[in-house]
């Protein structure tokens, strides 16, 4: 192996219940979601420098190329956390969209800080990694893992479960980005109705898709909604043309659809091109990783 440089995969994550049980005194609210991959990836390719210092370049997309990258404060949480000398050249080949509740940040951070991992020789285990991750930001300790998990606390304690069975995901996006910070802040916590997370883990370990379907909840839409009449549209877009579920991703906007079928998947993804630009059919991932070594390409 050529051990400068290497490539990992960083796929985003969907949301297929979110709930939010109140506020905490840190200011975070306290969750338990359902988090699970979809086959929608950015690559984040990672370059050995021998100089003390972190560059970072992105194509596509619209994210900082600064301090303010999640990928960059991976990095450097790494080297201020064990004193490493070396340097990393990052470069991400964005294709997840940006402030989308996609988690697209923060699977760079996490892919960055597994990268490092290998190129840094930390020898650091993927619990210590998903440890680390928690610190950049709440949703980087799932990103570390994938598959699918319940995540709970402020979405940093992670716990695993089956694949649900294997589904189309079409999503789809509209021209706008969504403050995560501003979405919870506006929460009413006191007057939500809540989705039945228990159901959706017994839908999903039992292989029962269209119980998955009926189980898709999300209290963020409370919010979002509201604040974006497009958000909405979009879902009764999806549910008209015939998605077998349809749910909005995390704080949004991206909104999802369930699918068996490839033919329905191709023609809702049709129906929903003239309405929205950005609509991609994709493959939920399910699985998580058994190890670093899954998701790193060596170069
Ligand atoms: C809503 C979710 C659902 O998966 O995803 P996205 O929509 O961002 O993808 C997550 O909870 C987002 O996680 P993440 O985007 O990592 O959030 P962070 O950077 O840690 O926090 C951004 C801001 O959101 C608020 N926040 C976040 C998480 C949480 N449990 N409670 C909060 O109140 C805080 O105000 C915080 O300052
Ligand atoms: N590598 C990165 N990719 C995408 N966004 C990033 C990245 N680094 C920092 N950001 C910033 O993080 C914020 C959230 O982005 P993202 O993770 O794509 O969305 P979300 O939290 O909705 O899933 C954006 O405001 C973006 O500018």
């Amino acid at each position: 192996m050529n051990d400068k440089k290497i490539s990992i995969k960083a796929p985003a994550k969907i949301n297929l219940s979110l709930d939010v049980l109140g506020k905490r005194e840190d200011g975070y609210h306290e969750v338990k979601m359902i988090m699970t991959t979809v086959d929608l990836a950015d690559r984040v390719e990672l370059t050995l420098l021998e100089e003390n210092k972190i560059t970072i370049e992105s194509t596509g997309g619209f994210v900082p190329l600064d301090q303010r990258n999640l990928a960059y404060q991976a990095a450097m949480l790494l080297k201020e956390t064990f004193g490493v000398k070396k340097g990393v050249g990052i470069h991400i080949s964005k294709n997840i969209p940006v402030a989308a509740g996609l988690a697209g940040g923060s699977s760079d951070a996490a892919a960055t800080l597994k990268g490092l991992n290998e190129l840094w020789d930390l020898g650091l285990t993927i619990d210590e990694v998903a440890v680390l991750g928690a610190k950049i930001g709440s949703d980087v300790s799932f990103c570390v893992y994938g598959g699918t998990a319940i995540a709970t606390g402020r979405g940093e304690h992670i716990q695993h479960i089956k694949p649900p069975p294997p589904c189309w995901v079409l999503l789809a996006k509209p021209p706008i980005g969504v403050s995560t910070a501003e979405v919870y802040r506006k929460l009413n916590v006191q007057n939500i109705e809540h989705p039945d997370i228990d159901a959706m883990v017994q839908a999903i370990e039992g292989y029962d898709y269209e119980a998955i379907c009926r189980e898709l909840g999300n209290v963020l839409e409370t919010v979002t909604l509201p604040l974006y009449p497009e958000v909405k549209q979009i879902k009764d877009q999806m549910h008209r043309l015939g998605a077998d579920g349809v749910l909005m991703s995390g704080s949004g906007p991206t909104v999802f659809g369930l699918f068996q079928h490839e033919s329905r998947v191709n023609r809702v993804y049709n129906g929903l091109r003239g309405f929205c630009t950005e609509v991609y059919a994709v493959r939920l991932l399910g699985e998580g990783q058994e190890d670093f070594k899954d998701s790193i390409r060596e170069k």
